[in-house]
């Protein structure tokens, strides 16, 4: 599949779909959904829907989006070359809580960085937003932030947290704009009270794609609430499911534009549709060329937080920066990065590949070398990084790279195959040694997920399963109490959530 869906082709979907019925939501997030009212603009599928009787309230319900790894091609992506990334079993969960008829808010409640924001849904600025000249609709593919727009949002994201010190209130601030431009683009003032409750298992301005992860959530969310998201339902047509995926990505990417200021749309597209894909974006007024990588191995990958925090918009900034100073050096360095990807793409679609699983990995482990070094060239190591990379030369366990922006956060390690198990446990000492923090993930799971209501078969006795409700959610223990109260993919499956495959 190249997935590059073209605007009109989405919109005749769109529409053929709503005209049999077929296309509708599944039967229980419809009917949970009828209560719900939108923004009376005709253009939308959504006008025969909403002459279904009223229910009282929508049942609360979740999305659940992955962060990923970078294998080869951070940075360079940005610059339209091609990248290789991976989801990751760590993930971001949204639990949507509708308030009462009178209740007129919208609550942020983002544990994880300690942000708990209202706002009055009366006092949003609805008409610039909804002004004819720069309406968005849920199909359109937006690929810069209006200025007016994130101007009219400014006082309603000054207002948050404003006494906190400079560096939470950026945390905070990116997270509430991108969550307000998505909630003002894709709804309306008659969009009922909520409170949106966030909690993540993945470290935050790691390199593991955590704003990606929170922003997908989010589209997804919003999308269900606005009712134009069929399904996710298992015996979903795939190009139904594809385009339901590239609507959810599209309006993700926006919320990561609103985090980042100019993000390649590989992250929130890996943590969309999940799995592995080779990933490129020559022109940023077109949807980038998707390419599945059906057989990605089960690459034996060590994953090592320096826990040396930065920020992606910081590190995207210094490369821009360097190609400013010294534009031929930075395009030949961004050049040798795609030829990297190019060449672990040609070495995965060889027919003879895996049959020797030691060339394998020393062809892949080469170029993890190569990669990092030429990401050094860029600036955007640090010395934490290089400490991780020295600590695993020295044992000669494998071959290691920053993942993701660099300036700090994570190291991947392609462990050779015939490493020794005392050889790794020693290594695992050291990083311990020096705080630095392993994770155990796999790869290549699914993309954003849906629990829809917000009930999960958890091992209790509870009949009909365990509501997740927020008290239960916001009271899970850390990490691992979020995966155990509602965790996907990392356990045994979950009955409950559902994706679009
Ligand atoms: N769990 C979370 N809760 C709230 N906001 C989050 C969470 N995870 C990420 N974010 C938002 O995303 C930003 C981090 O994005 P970024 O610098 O791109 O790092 P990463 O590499 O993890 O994506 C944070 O400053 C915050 O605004
Ligand atoms: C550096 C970059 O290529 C990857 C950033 O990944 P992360 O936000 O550090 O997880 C930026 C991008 O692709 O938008």
């Amino acid at each position: 599949m190249k997935a590059t869906v073209g605007n009109e082709e989405i919109q005749e979907k769109l529409f053929s779909m709503s005209s049999n019925g077929k296309g509708a939501a599944n039967g229980s997030i419809e009917e949970g959904l009828n209560g719900l009212q939108f923004d009376g603009k005709d253009k939308s599928p959504r006008s025969n829907m909403d002459k279904k009787p009223s229910s009282p309230m929508m049942p609360a319900f979740m999305t659940s989006a992955p962060g990923k790894v970078i294998v080869y091609g951070e940075h360079a992506v940005v610059y339209g070359k091609a990248a290789m990334a991976a989801a990751i079993s760590l993930r971001s969960y949204l639990l949507v809580t509708a308030l009462s008829k009178s209740q007129r808010t919208i609550t942020l409640r983002f544990p994880d960085i300690s942000l708990d924001h209202t706002w009055e849904i009366d006092a949003l600025p609805w008409s610039i937003f909804s002004d004819p000249a720069k309406k968005k609709y849920y199909y359109d593919l937006v690929t810069t932030l209006d200025p007016d727009l994130v101007a009219a949002m400014q006082p309603h994201i000054s207002d948050v947290t404003p006494h906190a010190a400079p560096e939470t209130r950026k945390i905070h601030q990116a997270a509430a704009s991108s969550f307000l431009y998505l909630f003002l683009s894709l709804g309306s003032q008659k969009f009922p009270g909520c409170i949106y409750t966030l909690r993540s298992t993945l470290p935050i301005g790691a390199g593991l794609g955590s704003s990606a992860s929170i922003c997908v959530c989010t589209s997804a969310a919003l999308l269900l609430q606005i009712r134009i998201l069929a399904g996710p339902h298992p015996d979903q047509p795939r190009d139904e499911a594809e385009l339901q995926i590239e609507r959810i990505n599209r309006w993700a990417f926006v919320g990561e534009m609103c985090i980042h200021g100019n993000p390649s749309g590989v992250d929130n597209t890996v943590s969309t549709g999940g799995k592995a894909v080779i990933f490129k974006r020559e022109d940023y007024k077109r949807p980038p060329v998707v390419t599945p990588l059906r057989n990605f191995p089960e690459l034996p990958l060590l994953l090592v937080n320096t826990r040396q925090s930065r920020s992606t918009a910081g590190e995207v900034a210094k490369v821009g920066s360097l190609m400013k100073a010294q534009p031929e050096i930075t395009d030949s360095i961004l050049d040798s990065i795609d030829k990297v990807t190019e060449s672990a793409h040609r070495v995965l679609s060889d027919r003879s590949f895996g049959k020797n699983s030691h060339n394998s990995a020393e062809t892949f482990g080469e170029l993890i070398k190569i990669n990092h070094g030429l990401l050094v060239s860029l600036g955007v190591s640090h010395p934490r990084l290089e400490r991780i990379r020295e600590l695993v030369d020295s044992t000669g366990a494998g071959w290691t790279k920053l993942t993701g922006a660099g300036g700090g956060g994570c190291a991947i390690t392609l462990l050779k195959p015939d490493v020794e198990s005392e050889v790794l446990k020693d290594l695992e000492e050291r990083f311990v040694a020096e705080d630095f923090e392993r994770y155990k993930v796999t790869l290549g799971g699914d993309g954003v997920g849906v629990l829809w209501p917000a009930v999960l078969r958890n091992g209790s006795e509870e009949e009909g399963g365990e509501e997740i409700d927020q008290e239960k959610f916001l009271n899970a223990d850390g990490r691992d109490g979020v995966e155990r109260l509602v965790g996907v993919g990392v356990h045994e499956k979950r009955e409950g959530w559902k994706f679009w495959r």
